[in-house]
């Protein structure tokens, strides 16, 4: 059955109501909305006052936010002007964008309008349409600049937030500072406590009257300051100034005790080699089957009877059954030989009366043994 011309009319007339509806851009889908036109010019206007002021508002807005950031800085920081210069192009971006598009939907809104007027139906819904979609991105931009304030408000809070821990750190900075000056005073306290009180026990060691000991005292830092550069040449270089002053105080040193003589196996001598001694020691000697002396003997003899070595003390340090008793008692049988007085003329000082008996067979001839 074949259409009839008015149900072919009512078709037309859908598909030009269906390709005016079709939308073609975001703008042109608001405007389709249904709803009254008799709004149209009025919301338009408070559009452009708006507009306008909102513009305003965001310049103002970036430009007051620019120059709190420079007063918080107290200077001319080139990196935060940056900041401040693109706070104000993106507002500048965001307005412009911001126009661009409602003069879009204004141009659609006018270009859908004309049309409706030429079809002379549905003018007042469409325009109300457009007033609506208008509201609607105004709310928008009305949601923006809330966020805006908010997105303001957190930055606000932020700078807070950032000048609070800067000042924090700053103060314990500063805390730190002082704790290292209060460790470096204490330090300086500590040494100069020192320096007085090593002054104070080198001075008393010079006025109470006993100058040999505090010469022996100081003979021995001396010592012990000269073998340490003996020893370590470098390290002395690094020790501080008061162990240096140590030296320029020092006495003179025993070179007996400074410069040991060491004596090895080799040095073991025959009794009829043995420079200066007494014949008749030597014969005693061999009588008792001591063809040789060892090395501690000869050595003490060396710095005792030979040569020009007597009269000053002689410390001799040797292993166990080394001869030590013999090594002293020969310079004592030497010296002796030559007495004719019957008197105290040797005195031996051992320290446990075992000992003494290990002592009196290599000395038999001694006359009395005083045990204290
Ligand atoms: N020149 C020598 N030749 C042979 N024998 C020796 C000689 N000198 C010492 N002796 C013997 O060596 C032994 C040990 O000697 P002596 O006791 O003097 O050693 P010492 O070093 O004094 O021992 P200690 O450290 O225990 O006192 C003794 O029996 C002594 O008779």
């Amino acid at each position: 059955m074949a259409p009839s011309l008015l149900e072919k009319l009512n078709a037309k007339a859908k598909e030009r109501e269906l390709q005016k509806a079709e939308p073609t851009s975001k703008a042109t889908k608001v405007l389709t909305a249904p709803g009254t036109g008799h709004a149209h010019l009025a919301p338009y206007r408070n559009v452009k006052e708006e507009r306008e002021n909102k513009k305003q508002r965001l310049q103002n807005r970036a430009s007051s936010k620019t120059e709190a950031k420079g007063e918080a800085s107290d200077g001319n920081d080139d990196e935060e002007d940056d900041e401040g210069e693109l706070l104000v192009r993106a507002s500048e971006d965001l307005v412009e964008s911001r126009e661009q598009q409602e003069r879009a939907e204004d141009e659609d809104e006018d270009g859908e309008g004309d049309d409706d007027d030429d079809d002379g139906g549905g003018d007042d819904d469409d325009e109300h349409d457009n007033d609506v979609g208008d509201s609607d991105s105004l709310g928008d931009v009305g949601d923006t600049d809330e966020s805006e304030e908010e997105e303001d408000e957190g930055d606000d809070a932020h700078n807070e937030e950032v000048a609070e821990e800067e000042n924090d750190v700053d103060s314990e900075q500063g805390e730190a500072v002082d704790d290292d000056d209060d460790d470096e005073e204490e330090e300086q306290a500590t040494i100069g406590k020192e320096q007085d009180r090593e002054n104070a026990e080198d001075d008393s060691g010079g006025s109470d009257g006993c100058g040999d000991v505090a010469g022996d005292a100081q003979e021995d830092r001396s010592q012990t300051t000269h073998a340490a550069e003996i020893a370590a040449p470098n390290a002395s270089n690094s020790e501080q100034p008061s162990k240096v002053t140590k030296k320029k105080k020092a006495g003179p040193t025993l070179n007996w005790m400074r410069v040991p003589i060491a004596l090895g196996p080799e040095d073991r001598l025959p009794v009829e080699e043995v420079a200066g001694l007494d014949p008749r020691i030597a014969r005693a000697l061999k009588r008792q089957g001591m063809e040789t002396l060892f090395p501690a003997q000869v050595g003490l003899w060396r710095e005792s009877c030979a040569g020009a070595a007597e009269g000053r003390d002689l410390c001799v340090c040797a292993p166990t059954g080394s001869g030590k008793t013999l090594a002293y008692a020969l310079p004592i049988a030497q010296g002796l030989s030559k007495c004719i007085f019957r008197r105290l003329r040797a005195l031996v000082v051992l320290p446990t009366h075992d000992l003494v008996l290990q002592v009196i067979p290599t000395m038999p001839h001694t006359q009395r043994i005083f045990v204290l």
